[in-house]
């Protein structure tokens, strides 16, 4: 794909990452506390090289939190946590940027960056100290934009486009990363149903291509589970439930966590979960 990395999550430059390749993320007992307040209590969760598993939840219940634990985006807690066997506490940052990639739900972006040079940010772990980006991480960029439909958007600044194009963007500068795993915390939210598709779908056919490996969070209860190998479920810091889309889109588990009436039907790719109104308005 566009990185220099294999789907073990070896490190051809770094050398060192040289960790068991069949489980590509290993969080055991794991607990954070942020701003006094703990966050996360005994988290334990584990994802295949090559699985694409989404953690689900309602607002608040720590999802976006184990994901930046995963990326290595927060000082670490208590437990373990582990990407392709290494401790991730034993990655240095720039080996660690050639293996996870995090699409964060809100990214911070330089003013007035244009957004291939936003994509290239993608490209830094590649880049030598001082030096600039290569003809290969310039292809590599329009590869990326090309492939998410982003191509006439290349020296547009990014702060002009609109909320679902942006998000487009942030994908495209994780997909730059060519790293092997891909932590995506709602990246389809701003997306017309299209373009949702369309990015999934993409990100699909890496994992199927590559052996890319995905662990996302997502609202779209239906969407999630037409993707996912596997679901887990969160609920005010704990893991609730772990399993095939089916085990977990319950209507019982998702009354207890998420207090929604809904109806789960059986869907062609998994189970679609249908939000039911109490009773109609005017009734009593
Ligand atoms: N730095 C912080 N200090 C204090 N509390 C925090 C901090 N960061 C997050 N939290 C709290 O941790 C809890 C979990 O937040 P998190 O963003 O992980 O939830 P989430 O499941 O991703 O929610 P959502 O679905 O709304 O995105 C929330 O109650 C949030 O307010």
């Amino acid at each position: 794909m566009t990185g220099r990395n294999d789907a073990a999550g070896r490190s051809d430059a770094a050398g060192e990452v040289t960790g068991r390749a069949d489980v590509a993320v290993e969080v055991t007992g794991l607990g954070v506390t942020l701003g006094g307040a703990r966050i996360l209590s005994g988290v334990d969760v584990s994802v295949a090289t090559g699985e694409w598993v989404t953690v689900i939840g309602p607002n608040g219940a720590g999802k976006s939190t184990l994901l930046r634990a995963v990326g290595g985006l927060l000082p670490a807690g208590t437990g373990a946590i582990s990407l392709f066997g290494t401790p991730i506490n034993r990655l240095r940052r720039r080996d660690r940027a050639r293996i996870v990639a995090t699409v964060a739900q809100s990214p911070v972006v330089p003013a007035g960056m244009a957004v291939l040079d936003y994509v290239l940010l993608g490209r830094t772990p590649y880049i030598p100290a001082l030096g600039r980006e290569s003809a290969a991480d310039l292809a590599v960029a329009y590869d990326v934009l090309d492939r998410l439909d982003l191509t006439g958007f290349a020296a547009r600044a990014l702060s002009t486009l609109s909320g679902g194009e942006r998000q487009r963007v942030f994908l495209a500068r994780a997909l730059a990363q060519g790293a092997s795993l891909l932590l995506l915390d709602e990246p389809t939210s701003a997306l017309d149903i299209g373009h949702q598709q369309e990015v999934l779908e993409l990100v699909d056919q890496l994992r199927a291509d590559h052996g890319l490996t995905v662990l996302a969070t997502m609202h779209d209860l239906s969407v999630a589970g037409e993707y996912a190998d596997r679901m887990v479920l969160m609920a005010a810091g704990e893991v609730v439930a772990d399993g095939p889309p089916r085990a977990v889109l319950t209507d019982e588990l998702l009354a207890v966590h998420y207090r929604a009436r809904v109806r789960v039907i059986d869907g062609e790719h998994g189970p679609l979960v249908v939000p039911v109104r109490a009773r109609r308005s005017g009734q009593r």
